[in-house]
């Protein structure tokens, strides 16, 4: 596949160097060269078979628009937009673009996703309270995380009670997740830890591989066992 990386920070490198590990052509695009998606005019995108985004909460709304509106495949692994969820939805649709938006492309955390339904539902009349703690490094723009909304929704769509989210920005943390589920004669914990970012950037890679053959709006959590 010819493959277009935006953002060239932490994660997106390591996408570029996985991508060409599995034997993809990969260009990238950093912000000085796409300030404002200026770079993406359709000729430009129309020359990959996938673009994959880690970029940051506002550029990629610039570069959803762009690519989408030319019914480019897009994945994207950028949090911190998902207010824009239903127009973009919207464009890809119109457009018969691909889009496959994650809050986080590890294994882990998508069984970890299905887990928290399973606590929820299992838990909800026995009296348990739940929270979520998430800490990251000091450069996350967005709080809080992705993944930890995720977390959430998948507790609140078992309970149908809120759950209640509290962000850490430390060092150079690269992910740490807990669900705890508590009661007044015992407390459960289950925790996600990041040790690399190369969990994520596997997954993306092989969500654009999926991608590649499909039109249409996908979250990850929904389609990561086909892949
Ligand atoms: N879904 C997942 O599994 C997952 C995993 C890791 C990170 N993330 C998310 O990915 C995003 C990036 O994370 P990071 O830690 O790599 O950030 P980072 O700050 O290290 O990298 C972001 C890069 O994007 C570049 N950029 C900004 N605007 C751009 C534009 N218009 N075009 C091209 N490049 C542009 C910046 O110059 C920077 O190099 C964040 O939103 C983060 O939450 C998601
Ligand atoms: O480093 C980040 O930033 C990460 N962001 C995602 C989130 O917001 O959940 C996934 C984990 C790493």
């Amino acid at each position: 596949m010819r493959v277009l990386i935006l953002g060239m920070g932490k994660t997106g490198k390591l996408v570029a160097e996985i991508a060409r590990e599995r034997g993809h052509s990969v260009s990238v695009l950093d912000a000085k060269e796409n300030a404002g998606a200026r770079a993406l005019t359709p000729p430009f995108v129309a020359g990959f078979d996938v673009v994959i985004d880690f970029t940051t909460p506002e550029g990629v709304i610039h570069n959803m628009r762009a690519c989408l509106a030319t019914g480019a495949k897009m994945v994207v692994g950028t949090t911190g937009w998902y207010s824009h969820l239903a127009d973009m939805r919207g464009l890809a649709e119109r457009k018969h673009a691909g889009l496959l938006y994650g809050t986080n492309f590890s294994v882990g955390v998508q069984v970890m996703l299905q887990l928290a339904q399973r606590m929820g539902e299992a838990l909800k009349s026995a009296g348990y309270t739940f929270s979520i703690d998430e800490s990251h490094h000091v450069g996350k723009l967005d709080s809080p995380s992705g993944t930890a909304i995720s977390l959430a929704e998948a507790v609140e769509s078992a309970t149908g009670g809120k759950v209640p989210i509290t962000a850490k920005r430390e060092g150079d943390v690269m992910g740490l997740h807990t669900l705890n589920a508590r009661s007044g004669a015992d407390k459960l914990v289950l925790t996600h830890e990041a040790f690399s970012r190369r969990g994520f950037a596997e997954g993306a890679v092989r969500a654009a591989e999926w991608l590649a053959t499909r039109t249409g709006c996908y979250d990850f959590r929904d389609v990561f066992a086909q892949m």
